[in-house]
């Protein structure tokens, strides 16, 4: 991989262990006037690199860094006025400053395993101290973002080097907990 891909600018020098009791804190979009903060009042899972299309990413990044909270969790502070959603058909109602385009929160409402979840980006909070990414999720999907195929081999073996397992869809943990909430759904599997 030619060094001057960046996975993200978090992560390229390696992944630095968090604390795993982090209980929250504040998101602060990108925009020096009127920055759009948002609490979130509890502890956040499931943090990965994610390189779909959809999840925002800082400049330069092939992976977004994203994890999941309790809807409950989240209170807009201040500048709520700057939010639109990004795509309102998509599972995840991404909520992004219009300004600086930086995702926010993003709540799944829809019925869904994840329903009840919101999607933020760690790296967003002013604390520093949120629990690291574990996994690397929708690996091949950077080529949606032009990412040449020839280098998938050595962006997979970079991801494996730093600690996250690379996975074409989310984490079997993740996948497991989909497929269970659909087969309870359809009455193929009781509680
Ligand atoms: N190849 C597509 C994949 C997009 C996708 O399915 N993304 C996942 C993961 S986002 C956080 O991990 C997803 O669940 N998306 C739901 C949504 O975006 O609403 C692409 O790259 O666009
Ligand atoms: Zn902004
Ligand atoms: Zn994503």
């Amino acid at each position: 991989m030619s060094s001057q891909t960046s996975i993200h600018p978090l992560l390229d020098s390696g992944v630095k262990t968090g604390n795993a009791s982090f209980a929250g804190g504040t998101l602060v979009c990108a925009c020096t006037d009127r920055p759009v903060k948002v609490a979130v009042k509890g502890a956040v899972g499931h943090n990965h690199a994610c390189g779909c299309t959809k999840c925002w990413k800082p400049q330069g990044a092939k992976f977004s860094v994203v994890a999941v909270t309790a809807h409950e969790n989240i209170e807009v502070l201040e500048n709520g006025d700057k939010l639109e959603i990004v795509d309102s058909s998509a599972l995840i109602r991404r909520h992004a400053c219009s300004v600086c385009g930086v995702h926010m929160y993003g709540p799944v409402e829809r019925d869904h395993a994840f329903r009840g979840l919101d999607f933020i980006h760690p790296e967003r909070f002013q604390e520093g101290d949120w629990p690291e990414p574990t996994f690397a999720a929708f690996v091949s999907s950077i080529i949606e973002s032009g990412t040449a195929p020839s280098q998938m081999a050595a962006i997979r073996t970079r991801l494996k080097d730093m600690g996250l397992e690379p996975y074409d869809c989310l984490s079997p943990v993740l996948m497991d907990v989909v497929a269970t909430w659909q087969a309870k759904r359809s009455g193929l599997l009781t509680d």
